[in-house]
């Protein structure tokens, strides 16, 4: 089990986790903050809370379900694992401690029990618990299709009370689509600086290969240089050196019967081989 660190979850992100809203701000080290939405339920009073002035309210000794604004799906390579957040367990919240399962899709609904006998208030909008990923180590086959997005199936259960927006809210298309939820993904800004970067460090990756094929290509152009200098001083030097060990090169005019019957043959050669080699490239390439 490897933790995903804020780099695994960059790398990931638009892959095998999809995050929206994704703000880079609220990426950590080795996790992802959620934040509330301003969906919560009281469990004492079965009902919707009031959070029409960007506050969600758990009266004392009750617990809150709160739906996290962030809706996420990850693949069957994926798990991960709700915690608690200490400045809001410092209050006196009871903690979290809680599994995401590959393949789920749809908004977080997170229990906060107010195990105190004061109020305490959460800000809309602002994180309340930290969501890691892990990547398992083969894919899972039992996926979490089931569950309905934002677990609108225990509100149900609970009988809790869902007024129409929270309805709407539900109902958003993408909360049951991963592909809708994906095309939401790329809107996001902070995503889009990510895509960016990928592309950028693609077209480096590309530059250095290219750069790499041509410092290859050199060396060999150099090598073939070399090979076919060395035959071509052989085959120069072979038939003066036989002619004058066998006597042939007494006059000037057997000096130049051998270079044009012998040597320049031989450059002939060397000089087809030359162009069909860079014909042979050529048609390669295309
Ligand atoms: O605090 C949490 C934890 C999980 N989930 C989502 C993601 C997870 O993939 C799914 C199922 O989680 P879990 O298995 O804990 O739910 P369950 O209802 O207790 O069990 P089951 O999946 O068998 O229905 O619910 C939440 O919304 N809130």
């Amino acid at each position: 089990m490897t933790v995903l660190s804020d780099q695994d979850i960059k790398k990931e992100l638009g892959i095998n986790i999809y995050i929206y809203p994704f703000k880079e701000a609220n990426l950590k080290g080795a996790s992802y903050n959620l934040t509330a939405s301003k969906f919560a339920w009281s469990l004492k009073e079965k009902s919707q809370i009031d959070t029409a002035d960007g506050k969600i309210i758990i009266p004392p000794r009750d617990t809150a379900l709160i739906e996290t604004e962030e809706v996420i799906w990850v693949s069957e390579k994926i798990s991960g694992t709700y915690h608690s957040r200490v400045s809001i367990v410092s209050q006196g919240i009871g903690h979290i401690n809680t599994t995401l399962d590959p393949d789920y899709l749809g908004s977080s609904l997170i229990a906060l029990h107010n195990n105190t006998d004061v109020s305490i208030e959460l800000i809309v909008g602002k994180p309340f618990v930290t969501l890691t990923f892990q990547y398992v180590q083969i894919q899972a086959s039992n996926t979490d299709r089931n569950n309905s997005p934002g677990r609108k199936d225990i509100l149900s259960k609970l009988k809790m009370q869902i007024y129409p927006d929270a309805d709407d809210w539900f109902n958003r298309s993408y909360m049951g689509d991963k592909n809708l939820l994906l095309d939401e993904l790329r809107k996001c800004d902070d995503y889009k600086k990510i895509q960016d970067k990928r592309k950028e460090e693609e077209e480096e990756q590309k530059q250095q290969e290219e750069q790499q094929k041509q410092k290859k290509e050199n060396q060999f152009s150099q090598l073939k240089f070399n090979v076919l200098l060395a035959v071509a001083v052989v085959l120069l030097i072979t038939p003066i050196f036989f002619d004058w060990v066998s006597g042939n090169l007494k006059s000037l005019s057997n000096f130049f019967d051998t270079i044009f019957n012998k040597i320049f043959p031989s450059l002939g050669l060397i000089v087809m081989l030359i162009i069909i080699d860079d014909l042979k490239e050529k048609f390669l390439q295309k």
